[in-house]
C-alpha cells in the first residue's frame, strides 16, 4: 500500500537515520573516548510541539527527534562527552518540501494540510539558516530553539521542560 512505503520512508529519513547518524557523530566526537567534541544539529518542527491530526506519522518522527536530541544532550552526558545536542523546531520554511504534494494518510486530511500550509506564514530560507546560525553560535547542550514566521530564533528550552514536568506528574 502506498501509505505504508511513504510512512516507513519518513520514518526511515527522519528518525531511523537521524538517530543512527547522530549516534555515529556522537561516539566519533565524544572526549572520553579520545574525541574533540563538538555539536549536533538535529532538525524537529513546529509539529513537535503541538498535536495535530493533519500528519500524525510526520509529527511522531519529529516529536522523536525533539525527544532524542534532547535526552542526548543532557547536561548529565554533555559534562562527560563534551558533545553539545541541539534541536530546531522550524516552522514552515519556503522550501521544496513545501512546494511538492505532500501525500497524507488520505484525501480529506491532504486537502486539509494544504489550506494549512497556505495559511501558516512562511519564513524565508535565509530566515531559518540565521535562527540556526544563532541557535549553533548561542545555544546550551539539550536546548530547543523555534525559528518560524521570519522571526528571530527563539529559546524554547523552559518550555519544553515545563511541558515535561507537567508530563511526568504522577509518574515518580
Ligand atoms: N520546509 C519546512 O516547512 C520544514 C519545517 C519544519 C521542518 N522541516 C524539516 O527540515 C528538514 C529539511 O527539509 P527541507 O524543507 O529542506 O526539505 P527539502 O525537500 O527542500 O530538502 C531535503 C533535501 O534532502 C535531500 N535528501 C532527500 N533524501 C535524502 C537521502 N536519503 N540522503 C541524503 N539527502 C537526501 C533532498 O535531495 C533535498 O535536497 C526536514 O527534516 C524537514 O522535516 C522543514
Ligand atoms: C501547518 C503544518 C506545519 C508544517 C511544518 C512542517 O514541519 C512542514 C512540513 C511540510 C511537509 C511535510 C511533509 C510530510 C510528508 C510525510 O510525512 C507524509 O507524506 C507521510 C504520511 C502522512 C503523515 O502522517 O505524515
Amino acid at each position: 500500500m502506498i501509505i505504508i512505503r511513504i510512512t516507513l520512508g519518513i520514518i526511515f529519513m527522519s528518525v531511523t537515520a537521524l538517530i543512527t547518524g547522530s549516534l555515529k557523530a556522537y561516539n566519533w566526537m565524544r572526549k572520553d573516548r579520545d574525541g574533540k567534541g563538538g555539536t549536533i544539529i538535529n532538525i524537529s518542527s513546529i509539529v513537535a510541539l503541538y498535536q495535530s491530526p493533519l500528519m500524525p506519522v510526520y509529527s511522531a518522527t519529529k516529536s522523536a527527534v525533539l525527544q532524542f536530541s534532547n535526552c542526548l544532550g543532557k547536561t548529565e552526558i554533555f559534562s562527560r562527552t563534551d558533545v553539545r545536542v541541539i534541536t530546531i523546531c522550524f516552522g514552515v520554511t519556503d522550501t521544496n518540501l513545501i512546494r511538492g504534494r505532500v501525500e497524507c494518510i488520505d484525501k480529506e486530511l491532504e486537502e486539509k494540510l494544504l489550506v494549512a500550509l497556505q495559511k501558516f506564514p512562511t519564513q524565508s530560507i535565509d530566515s531559518a539558516v540565521q535562527g540556526l546560525l544563532t541557535a549553533f553560535e548561542s545555544g546550551t547542550s539539550g536546548s530547543t530553539w523555534l525559528i518560524t514566521t521570519n522571526k528571530p530564533a527563539e529559546d524554547i528550552t523552559k518550555n519544553v521542560d515545563k511541558a515535561y514536568e507537567i508530563l511526568r506528574q504522577g509518574v515518580f
